[in-house]
Order: C-alpha cells, then structure tokens, then sequence
C-alpha cells in the first residue's frame, strides 16, 4: 500500500503528538497508510555516539523511506524561528534524491510547536518548505474553509498546523488535534488524487 511519512523532530514531545494526529488524519483515507519515522538527535560534540534504533518512540527514518513515501509530513519545534538542526540534517542526506526527482510533484506539508505565540511558528514553517520546493514537491496546507482555523486563540496557522507549548510544555489541546487530523486527511486525498492522475 502507498505511504505518506510523517517525519519530525521532537525533544519535549509536542511535535511528536502533533505528528500522530496528522497520522491519524492520514490513516481515516482509505487506499494510504501513514509512516512515522523521526530524525537522529546531534549532539553538542557532532560525534554523538549515536545507536541506529532509538530507546523508544518512533524509529529513525531511512533515505529510503523518505524516497519510497507518496507523500511528506514534515514537523519541527521552531529553534530560533528556524528548523531542528537534526531534521535539516537529515535532509541533506536526500541530495540523490533531488538530482533524480524522485520527489517532484509529491504533496508535503509542514508542522511545528514552539514556546511562545510570536516565537516564529510562521518562519519555521517556511523554512521547513524550502528544502521541499526545492524537491519539487507540492506544498499544501489547510485552508480558511476550516472553521477551526478562525477560532484558534493559540498555534494554528494556513501555512500548517503548529501549537504554543508554553514553558511547561502544555499538551495539544483537541482543537489542534483536529486541525492536524484535517491537516493529514487532506494531504492523503491529495496524494491519492496525484497518484491516479
Ligand atoms: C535551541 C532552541 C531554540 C528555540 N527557539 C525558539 C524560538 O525561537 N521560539 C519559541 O517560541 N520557542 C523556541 N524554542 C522552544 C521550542 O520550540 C518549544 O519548546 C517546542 O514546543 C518544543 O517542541 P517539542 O516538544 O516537539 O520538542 C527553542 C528551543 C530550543 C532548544
């Protein structure tokens, strides 16, 4: 069965919860199924000994995964408005996959978590969408026909979904978790609808 993989990076646990609801979006679509890998952590060193299956969660994922998915989720905390070192790490290794364009004209989508309200959800987003654009890759999101966007006091923007954690790491309240389940079910049906075009 075809598979959309939902990568993140995530030390505190937000974008990982972020990503299972997307997952779950993504499994509601019949005909795709969803696979959720994660990136390495890097250590302060950059010679991290480093096992190649993590203690628990999410496995890392492989190049080849990332190449095999008819579809990409892409979800990070925002770290000074920007991605995870360790997810634009392992982008770096998809060179081959960017010279061949094996990825152009998949759909992808972008999520985050940060601290705070105004911390650079927006910017982290965008710059998790650039490496994707330059695979070729067709960015979508949700759009303000979901209802859900307009009430959100908190995280939830159109360029994806994203969540304002606050110091302490506060869950992801279930009008988030909603958005992000939007957010995968609409990736699904449009990967399903580009796979049969
Ligand atoms: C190096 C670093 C930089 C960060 N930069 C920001 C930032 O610019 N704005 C913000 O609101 N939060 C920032 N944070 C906080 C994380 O984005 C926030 O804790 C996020 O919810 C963590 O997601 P996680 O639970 O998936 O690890 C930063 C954290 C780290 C470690």
């Amino acid at each position: 069965m075809p598979y959309i993989l939902v990568l993140f990076a995530s030390r505190h646990g937000s974008t990982e919860t972020l990503a299972h609801n997307i997952a779950e979006g993504i499994e509601s679509i019949e005909g795709i199924s969803a696979l959720v890998r994660t990136v390495a952590p890097i250590g302060t060193s950059f010679n991290p000994e480093i096992s190649d299956i993590p203690e628990q969660g999410s496995l890392y994922c492989s190049v080849e995964e990332f190449a095999n998915a008819s579809g990409l989720a892409l979800g990070s905390p925002g770290r000074f408005g920007n991605m995870a070192a360790e997810l634009k790490f392992f982008l770096e290794q998809t060179s081959t996959q960017w010279l061949s364009g094996k990825m152009i004209g998949k759909p992808a989508t972008v999520f985050t978590s940060t601290t705070t309200v105004h911390g650079g959800q927006e910017s982290t987003l965008l710059s998790m969408m650039n490496p994707l654009f330059h695979h070729g890759m067709t960015l979508m999101s949700v759009p303000y026909t979901e209802p859900r966007l307009h009430a959100q006091s908190g995280g939830g923007t159109p360029y994806g979904v994203s969540h304002v954690a606050g110091p302490h790491h506060n869950a992801i309240d279930s009008e988030t978790a909603m958005l992000a389940k939007q957010q995968g079910k609409r990736l699904a049906q449009l990967a399903l609808r580009i796979m049969n075009d």
